[in-house]
């Protein structure tokens, strides 16, 4: 089956656009107002519009009160919600309960212990997100383009579908599949030339090896 591609802190229809014509699966807005890629709910709705259809529309929150996750999805309809925060079990629940959508919960890995944390997210998630640990006291719980062991995945029974993160970019992404196993990736840092601006060449060249990695 073919790798499902992510391209997440989209903010820009430049970004947008390579990403739906080069194949993308799903698109992550970021809504956590300290990151660089931050992007306005309006926007996200606007640049959504360009094209229906084209991929899932993910958003991305750390620990997000209701209210936020409400006022978002007012301005701009969303797929899936992706919490990347501390957010518990329980929380993950009361979120699905109360928005009836889709979540997937991205958790930090550093060693074998923190896979440990699936079963107990595996009856609230929809899918995981296997990101690296962000560096101690940094501003940002992801998009730091920090890789982890990509071998600690290899051959876990994982219950739902996932994606593998962290520190990806065109030239390692396809051997970050195999080593991992992964059935799908997420990139952020590594498809900018700049930090959070999107390069349209480095999203197709990443597309294309996830796309072609066996
Ligand atoms: O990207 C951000 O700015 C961000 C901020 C706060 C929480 C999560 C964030 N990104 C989460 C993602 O899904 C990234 O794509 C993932 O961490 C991989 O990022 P990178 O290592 O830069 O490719």
């Amino acid at each position: 089956m073919a790798v499902e591609v992510k391209i997440c802190g989209i903010r820009d229809a430049e970004g947008f656009d390579a990403a739906v014509a080069a194949g993308a699966d799903l698109i992550g807005f970021v809504f956590f107002p300290p990151s660089p890629r931050f992007v306005e709910p309006a926007q996200a709705r606007a640049l959504s519009a360009r094209h229906a259809g084209g991929a899932l529309r993910v958003g991305l929150f750390v620990d997000p009160a209701d209210e936020t996750l409400a006022a978002t999805l007012a301005e701009c309809p969303l797929d899936i919600l992706q919490l990347h925060g501390e957010e518990t079990p329980a929380r993950l629940a009361a979120i699905r309960a109360r928005f009836g959508m889709p979540v997937m919960k991205a958790l930090g890995v550093a060693t074998a212990a923190d896979l440990d944390a699936v079963a107990a997210f595996a009856p609230v998630a929809d899918r995981f997100l296997f990101d690296a640990k962000p560096p101690p006291g940094g501003p940002l719980p992801g998009g730091n383009a920090q890789p982890f062991e990509w071998r600690l995945l290899a051959g876990r029974a994982i219950p739902r579908p996932w994606l593998l993160a962290g520190g990806l970019t065109p030239d390692n992404v396809a051997e970050a599949i195999r080593c991992a196993g992964a059935p799908g990736v997420d990139v952020s840092s590594g498809v900018e030339r700049a930090r959070g601006v999107k390069d349209a060449a480095l999203i197709r060249a990443f597309v294309a090896a996830a796309k072609g990695a066996a």
